[in-house]
């Protein structure tokens, strides 16, 4: 059984900001880059983030640019080590996040789906019966051979695309992809989504797409620079969701308006 469980969970990273001055002309700027150390700080990203997750349920992240979504999602998925508290994932996890990350260029296609998949903790029988349909689904069978950095950007991500929903898992965690596909990719992605989805036992998604968390999501949490400000059922956190961005812009036409 699939289970998430935060505990009071906080995350701080150092921080190298450079101290403000006004420069009026490259000299300046060369002479500050050189001679003006950075200044190192720490910033908390997530600040006391507790909820609990269990079969069914269906989350989505909702909040601003920058309230700290993707941040959460990495400590879900184990990328990120939390400054404070405590993180349980119990069940296999599958993120998308960033479908390009981790490739080797110089390696070949089939090489990189090898790798990837090992780096997923699949074992290698498994990933060798599942390299025909990765290939296929991608609609690179005939470049199983050529080197990665020879792929335009859209065949590069229908590969990370077909590798990284190639097996079903019990935890979703996914970071709202812009996808560079053709429409004929996209309608097939979208249906394997679809049952991805379907068959996991917890679905976490980071999105600014209402219509989207409406068609997945049953609960919902809202960020605000880093800490929760709603959390429960998604009808009632898109609400504070749009009572709060309409307040908020409410004061932004008022601050220039005075
Ligand atoms: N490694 C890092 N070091 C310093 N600050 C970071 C780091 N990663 C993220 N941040 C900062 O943390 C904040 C939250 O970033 P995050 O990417 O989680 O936001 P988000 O809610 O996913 O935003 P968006 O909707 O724009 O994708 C931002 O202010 C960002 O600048």
């Amino acid at each position: 059984m699939a289970h998430i469980r935060l505990e009071n969970v906080g995350l701080d990273v150092p921080l190298y900001v450079q101290r403000h001055s006004d420069v009026s002309g490259w000299g300046q700027v060369l002479r500050r880059a050189a001679f003006s150390r950075p200044e190192r700080r720490l910033a908390t990203l997530l600040d006391d983030i507790s909820f609990e997750a269990a079969d069914g349920d269906r989350i989505a992240v909702l909040g601003q640019n920058g309230a700290g979504k993707s941040t959460l999602l990495q400590i879900l998925t184990g990328a990120y080590r939390p400054t404070r508290g405590r993180v349980q994932v119990t069940g296999s996890r599958q993120a998308l996040m960033n479908i390009n990350l981790g490739f080797n260029g110089e390696a070949t296609v089939v090489e990189n789906v090898l790798l990837r998949c090992s780096s997923m903790g699949i074992r290698l029988a498994e990933i060798r019966r599942n390299v025909p349909e990765i290939l296929d689904f991608a609609g690179l069978e005939s470049k199983a051979s050529h080197r990665l950095k020879t792929l335009s950007s859209g065949q590069r991500m229908r590969l990370g695309f077909s590798i990284s929903t190639a097996f079903q898992n019990d935890v979703m965690i996914m970071d709202e992809w812009l996808s560079t596909g053709d429409a004929a990719f996209l309608e097939r992605a979208g249906e394997r989504l679809t049952s991805r989805v379907g068959g996991a036992e917890i679905v976490v998604i980071a999105t600014h797409s209402i219509r989207m968390a409406r068609a997945v999501c049953n609960r919902a949490i809202l960020l605000e620079g880093g800490q929760v400000k709603a959390a429960g059922s998604l009808s009632r956190v898109i609400g504070v969701y749009r009572e709060r961005t309409r307040r908020q812009n409410t004061q932004i036409a008022l601050a220039k308006a005075s």
